[in-house]
């Protein structure tokens, strides 16, 4: 292995540090090198920058990757660490997810303030969320609250919700632990009621395409479980992804060389929606989150999509 440091490119908010550092930790510990073997670059992104409209106005997917993604093609990066929820459904050519880390709890979680949990919640109390899904979802479940465009950091939003301007805001279980913020939970919801995002709680790494000396360095940290489990949800993504601004919902169960994965579309108010789930193989991964798109797109049908975008 060469001697000159491998340049690790991340945005610069604490999760995407905290994910950083741990991507460096296990290199470090896979491959007995020096923490100065890897340099961790701090990028600002547009999604970082933008923060008072929902991501679905500003253009979605795309917003925490463009500036990591374009250093690491120009070879100022060598590999770039990032929340996998995050990553645009088609990646630039000459880059590719070449590992991920052993994935974290998929859940979402409730921070309540006048309340624990979602059912708890006052009649038409506030909810702070930038996401469809989430929203939907609250919807779907108590159609009396209102939802209200709420992002930032977490800190930001845990703030925000202490100042008073929600009663809740839904979290990434994955996010609060990684800042060691899961004191702040009140409830934890159930994935069969409150399906996770697509991707949700796995940390991946972006490099280019054929380049040997970093592929040779990633594959010593890759979780083969969660490779297979985010491709299948990711899969099912792309199906759909012709239609961004639906809310998409998803996950994966691994069991040994088997996998389940169940997902749900939405229409934005929670009052139709159309489920999947399929098993497989690992091997065949991202065959059945194609298949499991296919089948929910042609049930839903194409006055699904256009109902109201
Ligand atoms: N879009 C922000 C984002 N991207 C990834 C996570 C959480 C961590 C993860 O899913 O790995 C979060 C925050 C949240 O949804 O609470």
């Amino acid at each position: 292995m060469q001697t000159k440091p491998f340049r690790i490119g991340t945005r610069g908010s604490p999760l995407a540090l905290a994910q950083a550092a741990e991507t460096r930790s296990r290199l470090m510990e896979a491959h007995g090198l020096p923490e100065e073997m890897f340099e961790v670059v701090v990028l600002s992104t547009k999604g970082d920058r933008i923060t008072d409209r929902a991501l679905s106005e500003i253009g979605g997917k795309g917003l925490f990757t463009e500036e990591l993604e374009q250093q690491l093609l120009s070879g100022e990066l060598d590999f770039a660490v990032h929340s996998s929820k995050d990553m645009p459904t088609w990646l630039p050519d000459g880059l590719e997810i070449s590992a991920y880390l052993p994935r974290e709890d998929f859940r979402d979680a409730v921070v309540g303030r006048t309340a624990p949990s979602l059912t708890a919640l006052p009649d038409r109390a506030i909810v702070g969320s930038a996401s469809l899904r989430r929203q939907a979802l609250i919807r779907r479940m108590r159609p009396d609250i209102e939802v209200i465009v709420f992002r930032g950091s977490v800190e930001t939003r845990l703030r925000k919700l202490n100042e008073g301007q929600v009663d809740a805001t839904l979290l990434a279980l994955a996010g609060l632990k990684r800042l060691g913020r899961e004191d702040v939970i009140t409830e934890l919801l159930d994935p069969t009621e409150f399906p996770p995002a697509p991707a949700q709680g796995a940390i991946c790494i972006e490099s280019r395409v054929g380049d040997r000396r970093v592929l040779d360095l990633l594959e010593a940290i890759n979780h083969k479980p969660t490779y297979d489990a985010v491709s299948c949800e990711r899969a099912f993504l792309e199906v759909l992804d012709g239609s961004c601004r639906t809310p998409i919902a998803g996950y994966t169960i691994v069991d040994g060389d088997h996998l389940k994965f169940s997902g749900l579309i939405l229409t934005p108010d929670g009052t139709q929606e159309h489920a999947v789930s399929i098993d497989g193989l690992c091997a065949d991964a991202v065959k059945l989150g194609r298949q499991a798109g296919e089948t929910v797109r042609t049930a839903a049908g194409p006055g699904f999509f256009a109902s109201w975008s």
